[in-house]
C-alpha cells in the first residue's frame, strides 16, 4: 500500500487531509504530540468523518496510524523514508519546531532510494511550503542538500474547509463541513489524490481564498468577540455586523479583481458563497477559535494587513479593513496567549508601536491613522 506522513493529526489533518489520502488508497501515519490521540489511532485504525449537515452523512478512514514526534523519532524518520508525500497541518509558528526531524527523515531517505517524495504544507499562511522547504534546509549539510534535485519536491498549497473545535474531544471522530478545496502548486506530474486540484501558479488562488475566507472570519471572530457573541453563525445574524463583512469583503475583493484579472460577478458570487458556509450553525464554531493567534493573523502577510497595504498600493478603499484590524487589537481573550500579548503591548507602547512590530506599518502611515481612529470609534 502507498504511504503518507501527515505531521498534525488535529482538525485538519484528521478532517481533511489525511482522510482525502486514505480515501485515496494510502495509508496515513499522523504524527502528532497529542499522546491521547496517537494512541487512539494506533488502537482503532480507523475514525469517522462527519458531515456538518441534517443528514450527518459520515464516511469511516481507515489505514491510520499514529506516531509522536518527541518519542519516536526513529520511527518517524523511517515512515519518512517509505512515504510519497509528507504533509502538514500543524499551524504556522510550528513548522520551524518539525522542521528538524522532517530533515533528518529526509536525509536517510535520499541515501537510500531515488523515489520522489513531495512535501506539502497545509496551512493558512502565504508559502507556508516556501518556509517550511528552508527550515528544512537550514538543517541538512550540503551533501544531503545536493541529493534532493529530482527526489524531493517542495509545491505550495491553499486548504479550505472549516473545521471546527471538536465537543467531543475523547473521540477521534471529527464533524466538518460539506465544502472543500485543497489547491497545490506543481507542474510536475504527481500521483493523483482524489480532491487535490493541481495548478500552476498559486498566487491568485491562495489569495482569493485568504482574502475572502479568512478576512471574512476574521471580522465576523473579532466583531463577534467584542460583542458577546460565542458563535460564527450567531455572529453573522446580526445584520450589522453582516453589512460589516460584506463591505470588508468588497474591499478584498476590489484589490483582487484588479490585481488578478478575476470575473467581477463571478468573484463576488464567490463571497456570497463564502458568507453561506459561515452560516453553517451545525459548525457550532466558536468566535475565539476563528480568532485565535491575533499576532499571527496581524503579520504583514496575513489575512488582515496584507490586504489594507495592497488596497493602499492600488489606490483603493480600505477603512473597512483598519476597522477589521482595530476589531482584533481589541480581541482581549485571555486564555489565547498572542491576544494577551497584544494586550499587554498596547499597554505598554500604544497601538501605532504595536502595529509597526506587529504589522510592520510605519506609525505614520495613512493604515495606522485610520487603524487609531477606529479603534476610538470600537472600543
Ligand atoms: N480548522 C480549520 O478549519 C482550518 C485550519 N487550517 C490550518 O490548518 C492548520 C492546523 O489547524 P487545525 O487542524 O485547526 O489545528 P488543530 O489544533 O486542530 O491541530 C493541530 C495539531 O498539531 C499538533 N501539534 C501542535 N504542536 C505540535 C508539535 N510541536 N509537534 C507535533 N504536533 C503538534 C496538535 O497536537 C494538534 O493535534 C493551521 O495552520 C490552520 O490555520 C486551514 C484551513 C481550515
Ligand atoms: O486557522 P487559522 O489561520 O487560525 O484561521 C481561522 C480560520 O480560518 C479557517 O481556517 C478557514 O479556512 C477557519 O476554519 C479557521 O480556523
Amino acid at each position: 500500500m502507498k504511504q503518507t506522513v501527515h505531521f498534525g493529526a488535529g482538525n485538519i489533518g484528521r478532517g481533511f487531509i489525511g482522510a482525502l489520502f486514505s480515501e485515496s488508497g494510502y495509508h496515513v501515519t499522523f504524527v502528532d504530540i497529542a499522546e491521547q490521540i496517537i494512541n487512539q489511532l494506533n488502537e482503532q485504525k480507523s475514525y469517522q468523518v462527519k458531515l456538518a449537515t441534517d443528514q450527518q452523512e459520515t464516511t469511516t478512514i481507515n489505514h491510520v496510524a499514529g506516531l509522536n514526534n518527541m518519542t519516536q523519532e526513529n520511527e518517524v524518520i523511517e515512515a519518512i523514508t517509505n512515504a510519497t508525500y509528507l504533509t502538514t497541518a500543524i499551524g504556522p509558528n510550528i513548522l520551524p519546531r518539525i522542521a528538524p526531524l522532517m530533515a533528518r527523515g529526509i536525509a536517510e531517505r535520499v541515501y537510500q532510494t531515488d523515489e520522489k517524495l513531495y512535501v506539502i504544507a497545509c496551512e493558512n499562511q502565504i508559502g507556508a511550503t516556501d518556509i517550511l522547504e528552508q527550515h528544512i534546509l537550514d538543517n541538512l549539510d550540503e551533501d544531503t542538500k545536493e541529493r534532493l534535485a529530482g527526489r524531493v519536491y517542495f509545491f505550495n498549497s491553499a486548504v479550505d474547509r472549516i473545521v471546527p473545535i471538536q465537543e467531543d474531544n475523547e473521540s477521534l471522530d471529527v464533524l466538518v463541513e460539506p465544502y472543500y478545496e485543497w489547491v497545490v502548486e506543481t507542474e510536475e506530474d504527481i500521483p493523483v489524490i482524489e480532491g487535490m486540484t493541481i495548478v500552476s501558479e498559486l498566487a491568485p488562488f491562495i489569495e482569493r481564498k485568504l482574502f475572502t475566507v479568512n478576512t471574512g472570519h476574521a471580522v465576523i471572530a473579532y466583531l463577534g468577540y467584542l460583542n458577546g457573541k460565542s458563535t460564527i453563525d450567531q455572529t453573522l445574524a446580526d445584520e450589522a455586523i453582516a453589512q460589516q463583512v460584506e463591505a470588508t469583503l468588497k474591499e478584498t475583493g476590489d484589490y483582487l479583481v484588479k490585481q488578478y484579472g478575476l470575473n467581477e460577478e463571478d468573484h463576488f458570487n464567490y463571497i456570497k458563497k463564502i458568507i453561506n458556509r459561515f452560516k453553517n450553525a451545525y459548525l457550532n464554531d466558536g468566535v475565539t477559535r476563528v480568532g485565535r493567534a491575533p499576532m499571527r493573523k496581524l503579520g504583514p502577510e496575513d489575512r488582515l494587513v496584507r490586504p489594507a497595504t495592497e488596497a493602499q498600493k492600488a489606490g483603493l478603499s480600505f477603512t473597512n479593513l483598519a476597522k477589521a484590524i482595530a476589531a482584533a487589537l481589541l480581541f482581549d481573550h485571555q486564555e489565547d496567549a498572542e491576544a494577551v500579548k497584544i494586550q499587554a503591548m498596547i499597554k505598554e507602547n500604544g497601538i501605532a508601536k504595536v502595529l509597526q512590530e506587529v504589522s510592520n506599518l510605519p506609525e505614520d502611515s495613512e493604515i495606522t491613522q485610520e487603524v487609531i481612529k477606529q479603534y476610538e470609534l470600537l472600543k
